[in-house]
């Protein structure tokens, strides 16, 4: 018995989507869904009440950060993630890997592990499959993914065979130092950048290892949305169909929609919440910059199809007010209403699928949103 199971419900009709049940030690959740990232073991601005109240389930912080600050063992000193920062749903942490490349410089990638510097104070670090998986197993996350390199997406071809070899004996090492596999379920996360034969390969080691679900790594760094959409056409196809797949760093609505298609059931991805603190929020008519002069004198919600706590009790005038005003409650109620969205976004894709019209909703809302605009 894993600490996770996945209950597929449904397959749509249209498309490749299809839909679940996650089942966690913190709760079941229904999948698609979004994932709020919580980094430093807080969903910036956000309190636990209001994210239930908004129906996030999944969260996510990160080993990197919280190894670094306050220390892992701080963590497991006042009982673990969940009790530290009063979260009683469930939790996902992120192995660290990915945060080790795209906020350190002169890191040195070896089969032992990667040697880095912290970010913050420019010590020297050592993160390894064991060591990553021993921060995650002392922060207690109900998900735990497994150390890997998230190589660029266009990395020569020859490296990046060498990199997810690397990641499929870094994942067994992993695997290998998981001391808690009842209460918190290791996900695997295929690699391979825009290589078929590469993504096959990852996929097959990771699936011989019998991960209770599955993350596809190494997209949303930068590469075109078609390509991400054209390695999910022949990546999510291998993975089991009675287990979860996680497309990590995902959250743009078109995204979410087009990964949904594509047989993802977990996202996440910091974009709701970074934007939210420059006064950028996410709308069903497209993206809004609150804090643009225009919204002066405009007392209406920032989005009139919305009944978040934000659009029912404040206009654009007073939350471009407090965005220009370097207000926190501003920060707070752009944040509040973009998690919202994206969690609103979820359930209509849920819905779509219930009634095997997820390409429809995908043209609508596409429509609307203005994504087929030339
Ligand atoms: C914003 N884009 C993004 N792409 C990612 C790709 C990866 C990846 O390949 N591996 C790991 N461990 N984490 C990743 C993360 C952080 C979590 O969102 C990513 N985030």
């Amino acid at each position: 018995m894993t600490a996770i199971r996945y209950e597929l419900i449904k397959k749509d009709k249209q498309t490749g989507a299809r839909l679940g049940i996650l089942h966690t030690p913190h709760g079941s959740y229904e999948t698609p869904m979004f994932m709020p990232v919580g980094t430093l073991a807080t969903v910036k601005t956000m309190s636990p009440e209001e994210l239930k109240e908004m129906g996030a389930g999944v969260i996510l912080s990160n080993t990197y950060h919280l190894w670094l600050r306050p220390g892992h063992e701080i963590v497991r000193e006042a009982g673990g993630l969940h009790k530290f920062m009063n979260w009683d749903q469930a939790i996902l942490t992120d192995s660290g890997g990915f945060q080790v490349f795209s906020l350190s410089k002169f890191r040195k990638i070896e089969e032992e592990g990667v040697h880095f510097r912290n970010h913050l104070s420019g010590e020297k670090l050592f993160l390894s499959p064991e060591k990553a998986t021993e921060i995650q197993n002392a922060l207690g996350a109900d998900i735990m993914m497994a150390f890997d390199e998230c190589p660029p997406f266009d990395a020569e071809y020859n490296y990046m065979k060498q990199s997810v070899e690397r990641t499929s004996r870094w994942a067994e090492r992993c695997l290998k130092a998981h001391s808690r596999p009842h209460d918190q379920a290791l996900f695997g996360i295929v690699q391979g950048g825009g290589n078929e034969d590469l993504r096959k390969q990852s996929a097959r080691d990771l699936i011989s290892l019998d991960f209770p679900g599955y993350a596809v790594g190494g997209l949303s760094v930068g590469e075109p949305k078609e390509d991400m959409n054209r390695v999910l056409d022949f990546t999510t196809p291998l993975l089991p169909e009675n287990k979860p797949r996680y497309l990590m760093g995902v959250g743009s609505p078109d995204s979410l929609i087009d990964g949904a298609i594509r047989g993802i059931d977990m996202f996440d991805c910091v974009l709701p919440t970074r934007i939210a603190r420059n006064g950028t929020c996410m709308t069903s008519t497209g993206r809004l910059v609150v804090k643009n002069a225009k919204y002066a004198r405009d007392f209406r919600p920032l989005d009139e199809n919305c009944d978040c706590y934000t659009c029912r009790n404040y206009s654009r005038a007073y939350i471009r007010h407090l965005i220009h005003t370097n207000e926190i409650f501003g920060f707070r109620l752009c944040t509040y209403h973009n998690l919202h969205f994206l969690i609103k976004l979820m359930e209509q894709i849920r819905q779509a699928i219930r009634e095997d019209r997820l390409q429809d909703f995908r043209d609508e809302f596409f429509e609307q949103y203005g994504f087929n605009k030339p």
